[in-house]
């Protein structure tokens, strides 16, 4: 019989949908998801992430062995009292996947500390995506998986990478109080840059609409992440607001630094600020050998005129590459606009590339 183990999943996602097909790959689990939007159980059920889905959920999390929260973090945290509430098997162990550890942490102490059952996770892998349809078994492949265990819950923090081996994650236990800093360091506050310089474009955008045409490269490189799930940075934010606000203090004494350089217009001074940032910047670990990208898109750049839709994907037809998605992303006023295609590998996404520039378009790939 399928999955003697029962698992819950709480949020069919991105991330939740990710360590579903994780430990399915290891374990012969029976994974049942719950999520308040239906059409994501029943995606994930035929993307074979999830094996079945309920309703209510308060039946599957009295059965189940393992259950993972993986939905916003403020939601997540609102379950934590509805499972208080229901009669959990003796052994079960909860995880969750949240950005964000010490609000989380703090109920589930005050709610399942005097058990072993609750052990906090962050995978420190992701993607600006959402939903189970672009979740992937191999997202956090070499990736840091951040475990915060409740006092009582040390010592089965093995059984918990037991059940999560499948992501070929590097697993480092932390104090929660540490995490917040760290993640609000290097995550949650280079997020909220990113957004506020969109805000920034898009104040101008609306002055001048070269804007928009030259919003290119570094732009978009550097602004990727704000085209993530506002839901869940909005929780972010407000679960981590104390090491934000500080962190914000820090940045806009940064900036008034900058200010003073740029109105000294100190050549050696500008050289040194930029030099350190690259050496640091440059020395930075990046993910080990071995990790594999969690999405493949490609940029085309098109007239926008009929048929051109159809002559890409002619294209790509020709030279058997299949597509996960396409979607017109920017139409932009004039004669221009973008297409994002989606490569379910590399190699299919390279192969495109090299096929449409063969026809004269121009592309990119978007880091
Ligand atoms: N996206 C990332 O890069 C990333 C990385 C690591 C951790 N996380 C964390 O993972 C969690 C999920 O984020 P995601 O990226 O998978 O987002 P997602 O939007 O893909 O998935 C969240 C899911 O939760 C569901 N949900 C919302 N409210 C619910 C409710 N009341 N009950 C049940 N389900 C509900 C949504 O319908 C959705 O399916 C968040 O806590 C986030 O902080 C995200
Ligand atoms: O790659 C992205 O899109 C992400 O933003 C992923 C990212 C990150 O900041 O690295 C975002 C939030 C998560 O908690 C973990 C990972």
């Amino acid at each position: 019989m399928k999955g003697s183990k029962k698992v819950l999943l709480i949020g069919v996602g991105l991330i939740g949908g990710s360590v579903a097909l994780a430990i399915k790959k290891e374990h012969n689990a029976c994974v049942i998801g719950y999520d308040v939007n239906i059409n994501n159980c029943k995606l994930a059920q035929k993307l074979g992430i999830i094996d079945d889905y309920t309703e209510k959920y308060e039946i599957s999390a009295e059965n189940a062995d393992l259950i993972i929260l993986s939905c916003p973090v403020e939601i997540a945290e609102s379950y934590l009292e509805k499972l208080a509430k229901l009669t959990l098997k003796n052994d079960v162990l909860i995880t969750d996947v949240g950005s964000t550890k010490v609000r989380i942490m703090e109920k589930a102490e005050f709610l399942f500390g005097s058990s072993n059952a609750y052990i906090g996770g962050h995978p420190m892998a992701g993607s600006h995506k959402i939903g189970p349809g672009s979740a992937k078994a191999h997202l956090f492949e070499n990736a840091y998986y951040v475990l915060t265990p409740s006092q009582n819950a040390n010592g089965r923090v093995d059984q918990l990478k037991e059940w999560l081996k499948g992501t070929k994650a590097n697993f480092i236990v932390m104090e929660p109080r540490q995490h917040d800093l760290v993640t609000g360091v290097v995550s949650h506050f280079p997020h909220i840059v990113a957004a506020s310089l969109v805000r920034q474009v898009e104040g101008h955008a609306s002055q001048d609409k070269n804007i928009q045409f030259l919003a290119a490269g570094g732009f978009r490189d550097i602004t990727r992440i704000a085209s993530s799930s506002p839901v869940m940075w909005r929780d972010i934010v407000q679960h981590n607001q104390s090491i934000l606000l500080s962190l914000l203090e820090e940045w806009m004494s940064e900036m008034e630094d900058v200010k003073q350089l740029i109105e000294e217009g100190n050549g050696d001074r500008l050289f040194a600020y930029f030099d350190g940032a690259k050496q640091f910047r440059d020395s930075l670990p990046v993910r080990a050998k071995g990790a594999i990208k969690s999405f493949y898109d490609l940029y085309v750049d098109v007239l926008d005129k009929p048929g051109v839709i159809s002559d890409i994907t002619t294209i790509l037809a020709k030279n058997a590459i299949s597509i996960t998605n396409i979607r017109i992303i920017e139409a932009r006023e004039d004669v221009y606009g973008v297409l994002r295609i989606s490569f379910q590998t590399e190699e299919d996404m390279e192969l495109a590339k090299h096929s449409l520039e063969n026809e004269g378009y121009e592309t990119y790939i978007s880091m």
